[in-house]
C-alpha cells in the first residue's frame, strides 16, 4: 500500500509538466521486423505500428507526455509529392495546437533528408521537429531505433531545440535538415552532415554547438499553407556515355526543371550541351548539381550558365535541389530570382 502511494505520487506530478510530444509515425526501418534477430539488413520494413513503437520504450514517459499517430505505413522511398504535402499540413495543424510542444516524425531513412528539408522550408513555427529513423529493424540484435527515439524525444522536449529549424536526431548526432545526407546503406552512423552536426544527445541531455545560419521555418518565404500542390521537377543523373532519352522523356511529361546531378563541378559532356540549350530554350530551367556527394558548384565555372541561362546550387544535393526548385517556382519563373533563392537557402 505505502509502495503504492510512493510511486503514484512522483508520476501524476511528473506527467502534470511534461512537455506534450506527439510521434508521428510513417514507417521505415524503425518499424521494420525480420525473420530473425541476425536479420539486420534483411527485414520488411513499415510493418510495426505506433503505438508498439512507444511501447517498447518505456523511458519516454519521464521526458515527455507522449501520444502517438500513423499517418503512413510505408518505407520513405515511397514519398512523393502529395504524400510529403499530407505530412506537411499534419505536422502544421499540431504546431498551431496550443497543446502540443514538439513533433517527432519516426521515417524511413532513405528520404529523410527531403522530408526534412521540406518541412524545414514550408513549416512556419519555432516548435521543434525532429525526425528520426533506425538502421537495424526492431526485431534485430542490437536495435538502433529505440535508443535514436528515445534521443528524438528528448530533443524534441527541449526548449533549445526551438528556433533550429527541422532536426534529424540519428545515432546519437543531431543534424540540420538542411546540411544532412544519408551517406551509408547500411551502415548505424549513416548520417552525415558536411559542416558537422549541431550537437549531440548525451545522456539523455541535448548538447547544441551551433545553429543554423540559413533561414528556415518562420524565416522562409515558403509556407505549407499556401501550397497545394509542387510542379514537377526531375533529376537527370549523370554518367559516362550517356544518351539524351531521360531528359526527352521528362520533358514530354511536363517536367518544368531538370536537376542536373552532374559530373564533378556539375559539368556536361560536349556531347550533351546542345540538349540542355535545347531544353533551356523549350522553357524548361536546368539546375546544375554534383553527383559527387559534397561541395558547392560554381556559377559560370563548368558552363557558360549566364549564357544559357542556367542556374546552379549552392551545395543542395539533387535530391535537395529538386525540392528547392519545386518550391522556388511556385514563387517565380525569373531566373535571377531563382538563382537568388539557390544562394540563399
Ligand atoms: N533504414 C531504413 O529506414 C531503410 C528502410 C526503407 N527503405 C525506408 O527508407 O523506409
Amino acid at each position: 500500500m505505502l509502495l503504492l502511494l510512493v510511486m503514484a505520487v512522483p508520476f501524476a506530478q511528473a506527467s502534470e509538466e511534461k512537455p506534450n510530444i506527439v510521434i508521428l509515425a510513417t514507417g521505415g526501418t524503425i518499424a521494420g521486423s525480420g525473420a530473425s534477430s541476425a536479420n539486420v539488413s534483411a527485414y520488411q520494413s513499415a510493418v510495426v505500428g505506433v503505438d508498439k513503437l512507444i511501447a517498447a520504450v518505456p523511458e519516454l514517459k519521464d521526458v515527455a507526455s507522449v501520444r502517438g499517430e500513423q499517418v503512413f505505413q510505408i518505407g520513405s522511398e515511397s514519398f512523393n509529392n502529395e504524400r510529403w504535402l499530407t505530412l506537411a499540413r499534419r505536422v502544421s495543424e499540431l504546431q498551431n495546437s496550443p497543446d502540443v510542444d514538439g513533433i517527432v516524425i519516426t521515417h524511413g531513412t532513405d528520404t529523410m533528408e527531403e522530408t526534412a528539408y521540406l518541412l524545414n522550408l514550408t513549416l512556419k513555427s519555432d516548435k521543434p521537429v525532429v525526425l528520426v529513423g533506425s538502421m537495424r529493424p526492431s526485431t534485430a540484435l542490437s536495435a538502433d531505433g529505440p535508443l535514436n527515439l528515445y534521443n528524438a524525444v528528448v530533443v524534441a522536449a527541449d526548449p533549445k531545440a526551438s528556433g533550429m529549424g527541422v532536426l534529424v536526431v540519428m545515432n546519437d548526432d543531431i543534424h540540420s535538415a538542411r546540411d544532412v545526407t544519408k551517406s551509408s546503406s547500411l551502415k548505424v552512423e549513416a548520417f552525415h552532415s558536411l559542416y558537422g552536426p549541431l550537437g549531440e544527445v548525451v545522456e539523455g541531455q541535448p548538447r547544441f554547438y551551433r545553429a543554423p545560419i540559413r533561414p528556415h521555418t518562420t524565416q522562409s518565404e515558403f509556407s505549407v499553407d499556401d501550397i497545394a500542390s509542387m510542379p514537377e521537377v526531375d533529376v537527370v543523373y549523370t554518367h559516362g556515355n550517356m544518351n539524351r532519352v531521360p531528359m526527352d522523356a521528362f520533358i514530354a511529361h511536363g517536367s518544368k526543371a531538370l536537376i542536373w546531378a552532374g559530373f564533378g563541378n556539375g559539368s556536361v559532356p560536349d556531347y550533351m550541351d546542345a540538349v540542355l540549350e535545347e531544353a533551356r530554350a523549350r522553357g524548361v530551367f536546368i539546375v546544375r548539381t554534383t553527383r559527387t556527394g559534397s561541395g558547392a558548384v560554381v556559377r559560370n565555372g563548368e558552363a557558360e550558365d549566364d549564357k544559357y541561362d542556367y542556374i546552379v546550387v549552392d551545395d543542395q544535393n539533387p535530391a535537395k535541389a529538386r525540392l528547392l526548385m519545386a518550391l522556388a517556382l511556385t514563387k517565380t519563373t525569373d531566373t535571377a530570382k531563382l538563382q537568388e533563392i539557390f544562394w540563399k537557402y
